[in-house]
């Protein structure tokens, strides 16, 4: 048997291998990387060290790159080309879907087929349901459960300080990992983690789990590609034999990844439950009365999908995934967001205190002892800029991933250059089943689309002006938020961008108003994982970003 397996396998790599020798790729004219091993482009692109690859992409190669592929499989492209990213994201994007990989990978982190795991029509139905919890006018609402956390953020932090000599270093990961949990659990979920008692067990396992899931999942990138036919795989039972071995296997990245996708599940099945029940007894008015006031987004979201017409309807399980997809998409993004916000802040002390002053001013207008409310926040050019500018230089999703379902022509702003013939070629044909990255990060620095100085800190580039004004040229990038990729464009954007603004603007708002902020003795790494990720250099036992915090002597 044994044998016979060996020769079964070595015959399908040498058909793979001669396979790939007599493959032309159809991007053979394009300039890009050579890869830095057998496995192609594979390794460069995930590499957790690689940063700096992604950044370096448009400057080397210009804004389509072709990725050459391994000894077994077919190239791809890395685009960066702000035309191309229309026609990607918005004109064809059903065209260019969500990869089968990511579909994969968020299907079994979600337990079901939410928004990260759906395309076409499907994915359309679900959108319709999930946009209207996130209108300004919803995340406005949430401004009072916003302070309720960050009054305990603050509270905490302060006690954290009393304990400790003047001056020590603190992890304000930590900070920023607890307040965007609780935000998430109580203003997404009606839910608490108790987030800041650091002896919360239910905070410790769902805080591993999910900071965990996608690191690890990372570790398993050559198996992503057999991920959805996994979870599809008939019969059930057989799949839920099969996983039943996974505890089993002398590799601890399987092991940990099925843990933390099992630790998340039962809370969304408890919060989703207690709603339904709530319901039950005594209609819309008891969800209405519960702690929220029924203004948490699964409150909403559950109302939605009470509202819509019986074909539109989302079944339990769609509800969980989409309300596992929320979490998971506030969660890391935000968290890592906040903390780069502080680790910058700390590193320019001017910046700081005029952000203060403007803050200052801001409530002294109010006249009253009342916290900024959501339009208030809003209306400060200074926070607003520095918040554009560091989501556009620090972009906390390197890039997406999508997979071409038939041949389709794009339309390119910057000329691809022939490698062979020197030929300028202004549309490019992207054949069926070409992987494509979209470099979100790199578009964001690109020197053509920002100006020379487009990899400086420079929030003065906002100052008065909107969207494609504060580019080079008035370049148009498809992009949700000022005109920049972080979040996405087209109809797969992301939904949760007002919230996430308000939460990074509100909490910051806070910690200025009560703390300053020193640069540490150390330097952070920010490692490429699914989201990026901060570690002190040189040491690799767990995400930080130590600071010195002071508090105010007056705080306001
Ligand atoms: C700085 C913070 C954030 C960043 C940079 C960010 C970025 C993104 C990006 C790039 C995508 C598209 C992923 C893809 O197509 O592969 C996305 C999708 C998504 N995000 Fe966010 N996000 C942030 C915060 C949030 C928050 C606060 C929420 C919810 C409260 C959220 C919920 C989602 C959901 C549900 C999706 C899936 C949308 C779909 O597939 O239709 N995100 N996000």
């Amino acid at each position: 048997m044994i044998p016979l397996l060996a020769a079964l396998t070595l015959a399908t790599v040498l058909i793979l291998i001669f396979r790939r020798w007599r493959y032309i790729s159809p991007y053979e004219h394009i300039p890009g990387p050579a890869p830095s091993s057998l496995f192609g482009y594979l390794l460069d692109l995930h590499n957790p060290n690689g940063l700096g690859w992604h950044f370096q992409m448009t400057e080397k190669f210009g804004h389509v790159a072709r990725l050459k592929g391994s000894i077994l499989g077919s190239d791809a492209l890395y685009v960066t080309d702000p035309a191309a990213l229309q026609a990607i994201l918005v004109r064809d994007y059903n065209v260019f879907r969500e990869s089968t990989e990511f579909s994969g990978l968020f299907g079994i982190v979600h337990h079901g087929d939410g928004l990260a795991s759906v395309y076409g029509d499907e994915h359309k139905k679900q959108r319709k349901l999930v946009d209207p919890i996130f209108t300004p006018n919803r995340i406005s609402k949430l401004t009072p459960l916003f302070y309720n956390v960050t009054r305990q953020m603050k509270a905490t932090l302060a006690a954290e300080l009393a304990s400790k000599p003047r001056g020590q270093e603190i992890d304000i990961l930590d900070v920023t990992v607890r307040t965007s949990l609780e935000l998430i659990a109580q203003a997404g979920l009606g839910h608490t983690f108790n987030s800041f008692d650091r002896d919360s067990k239910e905070f410790k396992e769902f805080h591993w789990a999910i900071t965990s899931v996608l690191p690890i999942a990372s570790r398993l990138f050559l198996f992503l590609p057999y991920l959805e036919s996994w979870r599809k795989m008939k019969p059930v039972w057989l799949r839920r034999s099969l996983a039943r071995l996974v505890p089993y296997i002398p590799w601890s990245a399987p092991r940990k990844f099925q843990e933390a996708s099992e630790t998340m599940h039962p809370i969304y099945q408890t919060v989703l439950e207690d709603k339904k029940r709530l319901f039950r007894q005594g209609g819309m008015e008891a969800l209405e009365e519960s702690a929220t006031s029924g203004k948490d987004l699964m409150t909403l979201l559950f109302k939605s999908n009470w509202e819509a017409q019986t074909d539109d309807k989302m079944p339990d399980d769609v509800v969980i995934a989409n309300l596992s997809s929320v979490i998971h998409g506030a969660q890391e993004t935000t968290s890592g967001a906040l903390s780069r916000f502080i680790s910058l802040l700390a590193s320019d002390p001017s910046l700081q205190n005029k952000l203060r002053e403007e803050l200052r001013e801001a409530r002294e207008l109010k006249g009253s002892d009342d916290e900024l409310d959501f339009h208030e926040l809003n209306n400060l050019p200074l926070l607003d800029a520095v918040c554009r500018e560091t989501l556009r230089l620090f972009t906390p999703v390197t890039f997406v991933w999508r997979q071409t379902i038939e041949d389709t022509i794009v339309p390119l702003q910057y000329p691809i250059r022939d490698v062979g013939t020197g030929r300028e070629m202004r549309e490019l044909l992207i054949t069926k089943g070409t992987p494509v990255y979209l470099g979100m990060a790199a578009a964001n620095r690109s020197a053509a689309i920002w100006g020379p100085d487009a990899s400086v800190f420079k929030p003065e580039r906002w100052f008065g002006k909107m969207g494609h004004e504060s580019t080079a040229e008035n370049t148009r990038l498809p992009g949700l938020y000022s005109n920049m990729m972080t979040f996405l464009g087209g109809p797969r954007a992301c939904p949760g961008m007002r919230f996430a603004i308000h939460e990074i603007k509100l909490v910051l708002s806070t910690l200025l108003q009560s703390f300053t902020f020193e640069k540490a003795s150390s330097d952070i790494d920010w490692k490429l994982y699914i989201t990026l990720t901060p570690y002190v250099a040189g040491d690799d036992t767990g995400p930080k970003v130590p600071v010195k915090v002071y508090p105010l002597e007056k705080s306001f």
